[in-house]
């Protein structure tokens, strides 16, 4: 590992020096975009207003014959939208670092948008040394084509390998933004009997004892991530950046959607990706805290102006470390209300 000084040290003569802080960005949800559908990408300009980030997807979905068109594509798309004066990140999934295309991939990025792309997302990261590789990588395309602002990566976690070293992922650059649960490749990866795309799954329940007059028993489906889920999320926040679920694929099912995001969002996650436009609706509900929430978590603070002591509000008791839950609270409200008029009218902010 490097030391404490090296860490924030840029990796090339010339490259810009990493960000000390994650900037501060509203991401509730990451519109999944295949760029190499000209229909698709004639809309982008239109959605953009609507979502907090448009991904351009080079990865899984897009055929084998079609990346290159996916990442003309993409650069096409960073010059027709600006994403910048929106307030819209644009984001970039290139292919996983043992296929043929993520070198050609990762230059002509750099090279042809890189003062436009905010964050390059890796799939299938497996332990730091992706993270060392690519970050190295990206120093010396910024040094060369002179890009000022350092582009931030994001990991998809896929595979058994990666969620073993998810921590070690998490803090292996000033670059990495986040983590995302890929739940399809991961399921495959560890030989998981299921062919959904996140979500629960009818067979994974818990079920009562048997009841001695022969009623029938009661059972539960049981969330089958939570455990992946949990240590994702701790090892992302522990190294102060963000986690996500990633993606919901039972696009004619926006109540289970739902029930997978906010069960996300209340285990501290930032967002979530939508793959079809009617994801986009549901995340940015569920990401942004509910109102009475957030006037209950105002008042905590209210009562409590230094944070410390005990108080009693509705026959609940706060403290120093509900002032804490507050504070996160009512600071993501104060966040998104500065980039959402909706939502600003809402917390009355
Ligand atoms: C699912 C699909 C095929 C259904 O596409 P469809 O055309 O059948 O749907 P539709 O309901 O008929 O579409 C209605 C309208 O919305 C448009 N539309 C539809 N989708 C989008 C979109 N994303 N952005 C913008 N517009 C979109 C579509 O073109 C159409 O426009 P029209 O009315 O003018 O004809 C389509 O939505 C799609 O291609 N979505 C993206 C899929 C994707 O990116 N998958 C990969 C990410 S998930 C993953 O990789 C897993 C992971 C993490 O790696 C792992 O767990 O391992
Ligand atoms: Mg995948």
């Amino acid at each position: 590992m490097k030391t404490a000084r090296g860490f924030f040290k840029p990796l090339a003569i010339g490259a810009p020096a990493p960000w000390r802080e994650l900037p501060a960005r509203v991401e509730r949800m990451i519109h999944f975009v295949p760029p190499h559908l000209e229909k698709v990408r004639a809309k982008v300009g239109e959605i953009a207003p609507t979502v907090d980030v448009i991904l351009a997807n080079l990865e899984d979905a897009i055929p084998a014959d079609a990346k290159g068109a996916a990442l003309a594509g993409t650069i096409a798309m960073s010059r027709e939208v600006d994403f910048k004066a929106l307030g819209v990140g644009l984001w970039v999934r290139i292919n996983c670092l043992n296929s043929p295309w993520h070198l050609d991939e990762v230059a002509t990025l750099v090279e042809k948008a890189g003062d436009r792309i905010d964050v390059i997302m890796v799939p299938k990261v497996e332990g730091p040394w992706d993270i060392f590789y690519i970050d190295q990588l990206l120093a010396s395309l910024e040094a060369k084509h002179g890009v000022t602002r350092p582009i931030l990566l994001h990991a998809i976690l896929e595979t058994a390998e990666g969620v073993m070293n998810v921590e070690q992922i998490a803090g292996a650059s000033p670059r990495m933004q986040g983590v995302s649960l890929g739940p399809a490749d991961l399921a495959a990866s560890r030989a998981m009997k299921t062919t959904r795309v996140g979500g629960g799954h009818p067979g994974y329940r818990v079920i009562e004892d048997p009841h001695t007059d022969g009623l029938p028993r009661a059972s539960v489906q049981q969330d089958l991530w939570h455990y992946t889920f949990a240590k994702m999320v701790d090892a992302c926040a522990a190294h102060g950046i963000k986690p996500f679920y990633g993606p919901f694929g039972a696009i004619d099912d926006p109540v289970a959607c739902e029930q997978q995001f906010r069960n996300a969002f209340l285990m501290g996650c930032a967002g979530a990706w939508s793959l079809h436009p009617s994801q986009i609706a549901i995340a940015k509900t569920v990401f942004s805290p509910d109102p009475a929430e957030v006037a209950f978590a105002r008042r905590i603070l209210e009562a409590m102006p230094d944070g410390s002591g005990v108080a009693m509000i509705d026959g609940k008791m706060q403290d120093d470390a509900t002032w804490k839950q507050a504070k996160v609270m009512v600071d993501c409200a104060r966040q998104i209300a500065a980039k959402d008029a909706e939502y600003a009218a809402l917390y009355g902010f």
